[in-house]
């Protein structure tokens, strides 16, 4: 494909800002969908009331008022998609309205629509190269396709064909205390995500311990520590500018010996070009695996969608110093280029295992590929 739309791109008439402005209705029209959700409780979000800072150095968690339950999983389920559909509704105005519009008035797929096609996905940040595999592909069927509907039932159909050859993710009830290490640039959303992690373990009456290792940022230990105990997990916290290795193996130790089943260990956020920095996180990585072989069992890379392609090259950098196994992407809810999903899933092996889609705690989820896809369109 030669991206011809690239010429043409200055004779559009509305900039992407403006795009994002007119999305941001948009979500608030989806909130109604959301409301209209069977049964579903809002989710309790708002951490500005958080409990006085504890003040020992390891902290059992304290007695939290148990957390209503969201009744039955069938009820559960359409919330969940609800708030989905919800977080992905800026990239899905974008993909859904102009997919309809290529059709205004045509009956086939000629080569103007594939080219607009083409810039769609390309706007959506599905990047060059899976654009140009997805679109080899759909203009190989174009004589089938005779409608919108019918055009993004085979888009769904190759957007899920990279998800299905994704490797399986690690399993998590495999060892104990089963040792997560969270890894990623600064302000991705790391300790927003092993709060939000630790809520849903523990929910499901699993012992979490969370290990304060990212020392080089007083507040990110205020950060954790109330998640924690939000969480009701316990924290092993040393003092700033600590060690990280130190506290990772100390999380490990507290973990043996409570019996906890989950450490999740918050690290300071990195860039994933400053050499030093990320022998420090391999640092912390060979400390876990002395106290306990085949520590960490799971090293989870957070990624921020809103950054884009730039996402792919901290993935590979971050995925050659310590190996990841899993990525969780967030703030998918602040972008219209949610395509990123398919160009993380095409272009790297690695398993998608959450998404962020808000900032509440049931906004983050476990990648569901067949939902995602009906969500985007
Ligand atoms: N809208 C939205 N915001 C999110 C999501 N996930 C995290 N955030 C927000 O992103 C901001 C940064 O999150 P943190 O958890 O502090 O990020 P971090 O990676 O730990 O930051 P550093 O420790 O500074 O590297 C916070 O305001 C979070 O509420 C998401 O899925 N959607």
């Amino acid at each position: 494909m030669a991206f011809k739309w690239l010429k043409k791109k200055k004779e559009k008439t509305e900039p992407p800002e403006k795009i994002e402005e007119e999305s941001l209705d948009a979500s608030s029209a989806d909130e109604a969908i959301e409301n209209e959700a069977a049964g579903e409780e809002p989710s309790s979000d708002d951490f500005s009331t958080a409990a006085d800072e504890p003040d020992a150095e390891v902290q059992d968690a304290p007695d939290l008022e148990p957390e209503k339950d969201n009744g039955p999983a069938e009820k559960k389920a359409p919330g969940l998609f609800a708030r989905l559909k919800s977080g992905l509704s800026k990239t899905r105005r974008i993909l859904t309205t102009d997919i309809d519009e290529l059709f205004l008035g045509k009956k086939i797929v000629d080569d103007d629509m594939i080219e607009d096609l083409e810039e769609l996905l390309i706007t959506s940040d599905m990047g060059v190269q899976t654009t140009m595999d997805i679109m080899e592909r759909i203009s190989g069927k174009r004589s089938r396709i005779a409608g919108a509907g019918e055009l993004k039932r085979v888009l769904k159909e190759e957007i899920l064909a990279y998800f299905d050859a994704l490797p399986e993710p690690v399993p998590e009830a495999a060892a104990k205390p089963h040792v997560v290490m969270v890894v990623g640039v600064n302000g991705v959303g790391k300790t927003t995500t092993i709060g939000k992690l630790a809520a849903h373990e523990s929910k499901k009456g699993r012992k979490v311990l969370i290990a304060a290792a990212d020392t080089f940022r007083a507040a990110a230990i205020e950060q954790i520590s109330i998640w924690a105990e939000r969480a009701g997990a316990e924290i092993v916290r040393h003092k700033d500018n600590a060690d990280p290795a130190a506290v990772a193996y100390d999380g490990i130790e507290a973990a043996i010996s409570r019996g906890a089943d989950t450490v999740y260990v918050d690290t300071a956020g990195r860039l994933h070009t400053k050499v030093n920095l990320m022998e420090e996180i391999k640092k912390i990585q060979r400390t876990l695996s002395k106290r306990l072989p085949d520590a960490p069992h799971e090293v989870l890379l957070v990624l921020d969608a809103t950054t884009g392609q730039n996402a792919l090259s901290q993935a590979k950098m971050f995925n050659e110093a310590l190996g990841i196994t899993g990525i969780a992407l967030t703030k998918l809810d602040g972008t219209a280029k949610g395509g990123i999903v398919v160009s993380i899933c095409s272009e790297l092996n690695i398993p998608l295992k959450y998404i962020g889609v808000g900032e509440g705690v049931e906004d983050l989820q476990p990648f569901d590929p067949k939902q995602f896809v009906e969500a985007l369109f």
